[in-house]
């Protein structure tokens, strides 16, 4: 491993950047020490340092992404884990890898306005928080503060329960993956090494490494056979992006920065790329921080969204559906750019709206019993779900007319399930694809979550609507 690296991310976009890591000019804070690893690397590959897997990680590897409470408020810093201290994983942190942004104010020398100016944010654990806003509203400075590449003037940043100024920076960033536009790969290691980076830097024998390689390259879908051997010059834009999610998640971090990874991608790359995050992200349940100018990826990727103005002025934040249905202001309605009822129905998930349940059965399950659960309504039925809860059939009563024993294999196959974390508009789409008039849904490891109707789908929006013009009046009535 040679000394100093270059720092390929360093004006990635064409743009010089604070704190940018290049070999001659490193991050405000100091780079990683260690006898194995290289001196002035790209920040990209050294921000997101390595852990050892699972030492900081979130409890529970899958979460279902968050259905909204309704309330458009983010918990508050009562809520997070405990900020006075305790190991990396300890009780605080281990639960949810949150992080919090309390009064935080940048302001680089011979600026007039601070980059980022008194921003308060917390950004719940397992979830993913979006930064959305204009070109120079202190995205990335934002994202820099959090992994200490930069130092905030003021205020306090808080990683799953640890003060950030408390901790060693090259400690903090093994908590926290980094990815960058244009993935920040070094052109000169193949694509094997630059996965591997993350575990060398923390002394991982070959043989570790080399797994761990093979394993993150298939998660991101790319044979390691095929691939890891190859340089980022020898991949499409796509792939050295899904290189850059790999190496980012080199040591399992609990947590992620992504600053417009996908930004450098034709839309097709894109839309497939940001499927593939959702889906990962649904088997890892990391904390991400994701930065984009892109309202439709913001209300696709995230959990939350913040609508920035200058200085990071956070105008407003919560879920995609909160802010289509109730923009905070004509900033934020100027940034939706219209069509907010197309959007709800384009953004708002599966797993954001009550699911019609229905009566469930087994194989093994009695007849008699599940014609009871059945009951005697025409159009009644039951989900036969298999030994790890998947949906496999459906059965009605008159399936079962004179049947005793076991159901087994009676009844119909049930449809293609869809997924709880895919949009309403898709549920439509499957609906009126289908012959039956349900759908069943499904969660990580496809498990049997309800059903979708039609019905179901209207309800939700009328319900959406009507809470909508509920807070509205409330708004009115608090308005001075
Ligand atoms: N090292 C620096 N020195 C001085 N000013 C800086 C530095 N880095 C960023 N800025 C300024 O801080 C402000 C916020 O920049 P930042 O890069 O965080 O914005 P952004 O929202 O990420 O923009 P973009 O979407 O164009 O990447 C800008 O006015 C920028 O010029």
């Amino acid at each position: 491993m040679p000394d100093t690296l270059p720092d390929p991310s360093a004006g990635g976009d064409g743009e010089p950047r604070a704190g940018g890591a290049a070999a001659s000019g490193p991050s405000e804070t100091p780079g990683p020490a260690g006898p194995s690893e290289p001196a002035g690397p790209s920040e990209a590959a050294l921000a997101s340092a390595a852990q050892e897997p699972g030492a900081f990680s979130a409890s529970g590897s899958s979460s279902e992404r968050a259905a909204p409470s309704g309330a458009s408020e983010p918990p508050g810093p009562s809520d997070r884990p405990d900020a006075s201290g305790g190991p990396p994983g300890g009780e605080g942190g281990r639960d949810r890898a949150g992080i919090e942004l309390i009064n935080v104010t940048k302001r680089f020398p011979g600026q007039r306005t601070p980059a980022v100016d008194d921003v308060s944010l917390t950004i719940p654990g397992g979830e993913i928080v979006v930064l959305l806003g204009p070109s120079g509203s202190g995205k990335t400075t934002t994202m820099r503060l959090i992994n200490r590449l930069i130092e905030p003037t003021s205020g306090r940043i808080i990683v799953a329960g640890r003060e950030a100024m408390g901790l060693d920076p090259n400690e903090l960033r093994r908590h926290i993956g980094y990815v960058i536009q244009n993935a920040g790969l070094f052109p000169h290691m193949t694509v094997g090494t630059n996965v591997g980076l993350v575990p060398q830097m923390l002394g991982w024998d070959k043989k570790r490494i080399a797994e761990r390689v093979d394993e993150l390259l298939r998660l991101v879908d790319l044979p390691p056979e095929q691939f890891r051997d190859r340089y980022p010059r020898e991949l499409s834009g796509g792939q050295q992006q899904r290189v850059g999610v790999a190496r980012a998640l080199g040591a399992d971090p609990p947590a992620m920065l992504m600053d417009e990874p996908f930004g450098a991608l034709d839309p097709i790359t894109r839309e497939r790329l940001q499927d593939e995050l959702l889906q990962l992200q649904e088997e890892l349940g990391k904390t991400i921080v994701f930065v984009t100018h892109d309202v439709d990826e913001a209300l696709k990727l995230g959990d939350r969204i913040a609508i920035l103005d200058k200085g990071s002025r956070i105008v407003q934040y919560a879920t995609p559906q909160e802010i289509l249905l109730n923009p905070a202001d004509e900033y934020v309605e100027q940034f939706l750019g219209g069509a907010q009822a197309m959007k709800l129905l384009k953004f708002s998930r599966v797993a954001d709206v009550p699911l019609q349940q229905v009566p469930q059965a087994r194989p093994e399950d009695d007849a008699a019993a599940v014609r009871e659960r059945i009951g005697t309504a025409d159009d009644s039925f039951a989900i036969v779900l298999d030994g790890r809860s998947r949906p496999v059939r459906w059965i009605t009563a008159a399936d079962l007319e004179g049947v005793t024993g076991p159901i087994g294999e009676r009844g119909e196959p049930a449809a293609t399930p869809i997924r709880a974390r895919n949009t309403l508009q898709q549920a439509l789409e499957a609906l009126i694809q289908i012959e039956h008039e349900w759908v069943p849904v499904v969660g990580p490891r496809g498990v049997y979550r309800g059903t979708v109707t039609l019905a179901t789908l209207q309800n939700a929006i009328k319900e959406m609507k009507e809470q909508a013009k509920a807070r509205r009046r409330q708004d009115r009535t608090a308005a001075p």
